[in-house]
């Protein structure tokens, strides 16, 4: 049976590699791909891994119909077996319809890669409407990992290291930018909370505020609590 897949995690755990290989394994036995996406940070018509491989890919655009344009292209005598999307969390939730549709009538697999939650926790519309009618979701397996060491389940939007909380849902970018320019961390669920990233964990622990200079200021400030 066909299936619509979504293969979620946070940013960095290897969504684009995993799109990738799949591609990869399918081509090596013959069968042919029509490759979407959508932002890649390697830039338009892209769709690349930061394990360094790219493939070219169709640039979905907003008004993009994949259902229509899968039909024309096989009415066409065209082949497609199969049907990849990355960053699937930028599609409208039309166009998620638009792929149940592709692999209900055309009868074609469908494999979409994307992070489910923005920078302040909340669904992107794709990946809310993929929740909606994925088949399966599969949550990859490589776990990207918190500065604290716990599974990073949440991506922080930061700026010089810190984390923001204000903005567009959508700004293209990547895990460790330099210092002054708008990134990504991924942390687990309490940090988020905390607003606690690496830098500002760093911070912290420098900070005379939080470390005592002493013992005795330390028993000090007890004793008068
Ligand atoms: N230098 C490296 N050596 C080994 N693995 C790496 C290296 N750089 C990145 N990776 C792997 O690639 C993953 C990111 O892959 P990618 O497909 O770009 O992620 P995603 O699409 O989920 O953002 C990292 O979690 C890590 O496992
Ligand atoms: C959290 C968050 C991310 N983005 C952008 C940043 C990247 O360009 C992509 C995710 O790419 P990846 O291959 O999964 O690393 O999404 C965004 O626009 N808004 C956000 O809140």
């Amino acid at each position: 049976m066909p299936e619509l897949v979504f293969f979620s995690g946070t940013m960095d755990c290897g969504k684009s590699t995993l799109a990738l290989q799949i591609e990869h394994n399918r081509s090596a036995r013959g069968l042919e791909g029509l490759i979407f996406a959508r932002n890649d940070r390697a830039g338009a018509g892209k769709l690349s891994s930061r394990l360094g491989l790219v493939t070219r890919a169709f640039e979905v655009a907003d008004g993009l119909d994949f259902y229509a344009h899968l039909v024309d292209r096989l009415s066409q005598g065209g082949r497609a077996d199969y049907v990849i999307v990355d960053e699937a969390q930028f599609l409208t939730p039309e166009q998620v319809d638009q792929l149940a549709r592709v692999v209900d009538d055309l009868g074609l697999d469908v494999f979409a890669f994307g992070i489910t939650t923005d920078f302040r926790t909340r669904l992107f519309p794709g990946s809310q409407r993929l929740v909606e009618l994925a088949d399966r979701i599969e949550v990859l397996q490589v776990e990207a990992l918190c500065w604290c060491g716990a599974r990073a389940t949440h991506n922080a939007r930061t700026v010089g290291g810190h984390m923001v909380v204000e903005g567009a849902q959508v700004v293209v970018g990547d895990v460790n930018q330099a210092a002054d320019e708008v990134g990504y961390e991924v942390l687990c669920r309490r940090h988020h909370r905390r607003r606690m990233t690496a830098a500002s964990a760093r911070a912290g622990a420098l900070s005379p505020d939080v470390l005592p200079l002493d013992s005795d200021s330390a028993v000090g400030t007890l004793e008068r609590s």
